[in-house]
């Protein structure tokens, strides 16, 4: 098989406005080209669907993942090229990649095989430039702090109370812990700083949540900055940051429009990760596609613990969007990793651990099914090294818990080896639907974050040290509406990521809390996650290159 650059690179498209005019009658005035094949949808076509009723909206999610991932991307597009084969008026609506795992282990995230959006190169690397410009909206907010600081720090902002920190679209650990303002007066006041990834930045997450600009700006407005030495809150409104924050994002929160390789329309829109942010894509993007379409099949990062877990408790709470039907995806490698074997060896066939892996499967689809009431079904995303043995185990072991199984093969045939799922699919959205929110708003905040360990991760209990206990009751004086957005590992429904398949009785240990006043949710960072990775020892940008005609090489 070739690789996924090799794959894209064949892919024969069609100019991105002629795409949209001829799918969607979408007139060119409406779109702002970057390129041939990138495009910005505008305001005003976007106003002009809103009397339109809605399609409806596939949540794609999955098991706890391998470091690789397992293939909620690469499925979100190979469902939408198959609900369109079988003629069906589909659109799919995915997140922008980040350069961090892009460079780092995990890669792209345009989708693999022949099931990903186009061009590849493109999308993951600068795109429309929305990171950029977050990045730099973000960290706009932290120069005009500390220029407020330097000259003469009105706001008597405490440098050791800063509630706002840098951002970077890189995995960089020596970034996580800094300090600044070296070199005497000229350089300003120096202080510990520190910089998170930009797919972590409430910037992005306010992108992700808002309708319009006006919005947006206001939200901005509510970032806490830092607290002053009299215990006060400052805001980025007091800093008059909001208005120049926005208009850098003026372009931003225009929704970007690419293609499949079978030349199906995409959204492809706003990035925050599912570890450390609430991991949807934006919400302008997906109304419009539902306006747009009959089915809308979107993705929520990382597994059903944490994107579709914030995907319905924060995304669907804020926006009132309610998922009509869910695509677990499954491989029999993650669960064979849940079953105990090792990385090196998932490609053996391997029965017993598939069998002792699937607690792993079971936990995320009684979630799915008994804790937010919806109609679910298994993608088994199917892997060259899959055994007939081992995918009809696991389909049996579905099946035994009230399930079904459809093996996919879209990585490998594009859309022709989803067409099962879509048929299904279409079926699965008119079933019955009790969705529900894990819990309601006026909830306590502790009992908020006990109830998503509990309920949905198997713990027995939450634990913090008396500092955090404090923080989190003068949260919820002040704000106890606001959801909860856990940050933990991707690989365990533990902190741990070491204790795979599906732990019970563990406690989930909360080491820090983080009020996104602007977002309106509240981060809880647990265990050791962080919310600046690093680089693995042999990271993937060793192996991505370009030759002299600028073709690039190693990008997957
Ligand atoms: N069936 C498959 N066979 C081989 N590789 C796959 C398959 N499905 C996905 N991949 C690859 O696995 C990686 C993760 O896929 P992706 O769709 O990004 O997962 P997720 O969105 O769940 O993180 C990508 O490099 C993709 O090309
Ligand atoms: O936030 C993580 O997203 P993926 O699971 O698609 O890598
Ligand atoms: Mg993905």
């Amino acid at each position: 098989m070739l690789s996924d650059i090799e794959i894209a690179r064949q892919a024969t498209l069609r100019p991105i406005v002629e795409l949209a005019q001829d799918r969607f009658g979408i007139a060119p005035e409406h779109l702002d080209p970057y390129g041939h094949y990138k495009a910005k949808l505008s305001f005003d076509y976007i106003q002009s669907l809103q009397d339109r009723p809605d399609g409806k909206l596939i949540l794609v999610t999955a098991i706890s993942p391998t470091p690789a991932g397992e293939g909620k991307t690469t499925t979100t597009v190979g469902l939408g090229d198959a609900l369109n084969r079988i003629g069906k008026k589909a659109l799919i609506c995915l997140r922008e990649p980040s350069l961090g795992p892009c460079f780092g282990i995990k890669g792209g995230a345009a989708g693999g095989g022949r099931a990903q959006v186009v061009p590849m190169e493109d999308i993951n690397l600068h795109f429309t430039g929305d990171f950029h410009a977050i990045g730099v909206a973000h960290n706009l907010l932290s120069a005009l702090a500390d220029n407020h600081i330097h000259h003469g720090n009105a706001l008597d902002l405490d440098v050791r109370q800063m509630a706002w920190k840098r951002v970077i679209d890189m995995n960089d650990r020596n970034l996580r812990q800094i300090v600044e303002g070296l070199g005497g007066r000229v350089n300003g006041v120096p202080r510990e700083d520190g910089f998170d990834i930009v797919v972590a930045s409430e910037v992005m997450a306010i992108l992700c949540l808002v309708d319009d600009l006006g919005e947006l700006k206001r939200q901005l407005g509510k970032v806490l900055v830092g607290h002053s030495r009299g215990g006060g809150k400052v805001f980025a409104r007091d800093l008059k940051a909001q208005g120049a924050m926005a208009a850098l994002l003026k372009d931003a929160i225009r929704p970007n429009l690419v293609q499949t390789l079978e030349n199906n329309l995409a959204f492809v829109h706003g990035g925050p990760f599912a570890n450390i942010a609430h991991g949807c894509n934006t919400a302008i993007a997906t109304k419009t596609a539902l306006k747009m379409a009959d089915y809308v099949v979107t993705e929520a990062g990382f597994g059903a613990d944490l994107g579709a877990e914030k995907f319905i408790d924060i995304k669907c709470r804020k926006t009132g969007l309610r998922p009509d039907a869910v695509v677990l995806v499954a491989t029999v490698r993650a669960l064979k990793m849940h079953g105990g074997v090792p990385k090196d060896a998932l490609q053996e066939e391997n029965l017993a651990a598939l069998e002792t892996g699937f607690a792993n499967l079971e936990r995320h689809f009684r979630n799915i099914r008994e804790q937010f009431g919806l109609p679910c079904v298994v993608a088994i995303n199917h892997f060259v090294s899959d055994t007939e043995a081992e995918i009809r185990l696991l389909t049996e072991k579905v099946a035994a818990i009230g399930g079904k199984a459809l093996v996919c093969r879209h990585w490998a045939e594009g859309g022709a080896g989803a067409e099962t799922l879509a048929r299904e699919v279409v079926n699965l959205v008119s079933a019955p639907n009790q969705f529900r929110f894990l819990y309601e708003d006026d909830l306590p905040l502790w009992e908020k974050i006990k109830t998503i360990a509990t309920r949905l991760y198997g713990a027995a209990g939450v634990s913090a040290d008396s500092k955090v206990r404090r923080q989190i009751e003068a949260l919820d004086r002040e704000c106890r509406h606001f959801p909860i957005c856990m940050a933990k590992t991707q690989y365990s429904f533990a902190c741990d990521p070491e204790l795979r398949g599906a732990p019970t009785g563990h406690t989930v240990t909360i080491r820090e809390v983080r009020p996104a006043y602007g977002a309106e949710f509240i981060v809880v960072i647990c265990g050791n996650i962080m919310t600046m990775p690093g680089l693995p020892k042999s990271p993937a940008a060793e192996r991505i290159d370009i030759d002299e005609n600028g073709q690039i090489s190693g990008l997957f």
